[in-house]
């Protein structure tokens, strides 16, 4: 039996000057699971991801969140309703500690103030559970490096940490393994499968073996449409598909 939609569009598209980068997209991501956009070049994967994030507005169509119509809400409200988008909105701070950071995090998610400087006693309250979530991407051991000094593949497991910390039932993630080599490309994948307990991913990737190892259900883009839409062995199978991204992969 299919599992209910937590996320889901309805004729989304989008125009520039007359140009649909998003034409008519009708998504169902399944509560719990592991989905996938992908789609060779310029298909409409990235404006996708920005409707869906709230970065950017619609010319038609609607989007619900757990039935609800979310489409005229702000990334921030949608935050709120747990749906964050990693990376962009979990900014690390590059001048504070992997735990500052996290710790930061956990303190915007209670809405507590920002000043920081003035509140280190209120602050070691939240220590323990940014360890926690230290220890859950793998940076135990960083806890006292700056953010800044952090190799890239560690730097984007510190950015799954922050976004964590703010509970989400959803995490979105825009080509989490960009720029990463294999070592990076791993450990980032499995920490995505350990993240996933729980909860709803929503990715934007390249990398289609990491995609075809860890997604449920894939949607293939090809301008501006879903071209097919299955588990990997179901699209990987699809002369579609394959035409698609003939000239276009970059794997
Ligand atoms: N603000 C904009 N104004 C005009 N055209 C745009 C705008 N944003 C995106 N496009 C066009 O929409 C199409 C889809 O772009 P998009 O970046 O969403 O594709 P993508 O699938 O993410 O590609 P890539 O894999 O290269 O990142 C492209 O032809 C792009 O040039």
């Amino acid at each position: 039996m299919r599992a209910e939609a937590i996320l889901a569009t309805r004729d989304l598209t989008i125009e520039f000057k007359g140009f649909k980068a998003v034409d008519g997209v009708s998504l169902n991501v399944e509560e719990g699971t592991i989905h996938a956009l992908i789609g060779p070049n310029g298909a409409g994967k990235t404006t996708c991801f920005n409707l869906l994030t709230k970065f950017l507005t619609p010319t038609r169509g609607a989007i619900t969140y757990k039935g609800k119509d979310i489409t005229s809400m702000k990334p921030a409200e949608i935050a709120r309703l747990g749906v964050v988008r990693s990376f962009q909105i979990s900014a690390v701070f590059p001048q504070f500690t992997a735990l500052e950071n996290v710790r930061i995090a956990l303190q915007r998610r209670r809405g507590d103030s920002f000043d920081f400087w003035r509140s280190e006693s209120l602050l070691r309250r939240y220590d323990r559970e940014a360890r926690g979530l230290l220890e859950a991407v793998g940076l135990s051991e960083y806890e006292k490096t700056r953010a800044g000094a952090l190799p890239y593949g560690r730097k984007r497991a510190l950015e799954i940490a922050t976004t964590l910390a703010l509970d989400p039932s959803m995490l979105l993630l825009d080509e989490p393994l960009a720029g990463m080599g294999h070592e990076d490309v791993d450990r980032m994948a499995e920490l995505i499968r350990r993240v996933s307990a729980n909860r709803t991913i929503l990715m934007v990737e390249h990398n289609l073996s990491v995609v075809a190892s860890l997604s449920d259900r894939i949607t293939v883009l090809a301008r501006g449409k879903v071209l097919a839409e299955g588990d990997y062995k179901t699209i990987s199978g699809d002369a579609r598909v394959v035409e698609a991204y003939m000239g276009g992969m970059h794997a």
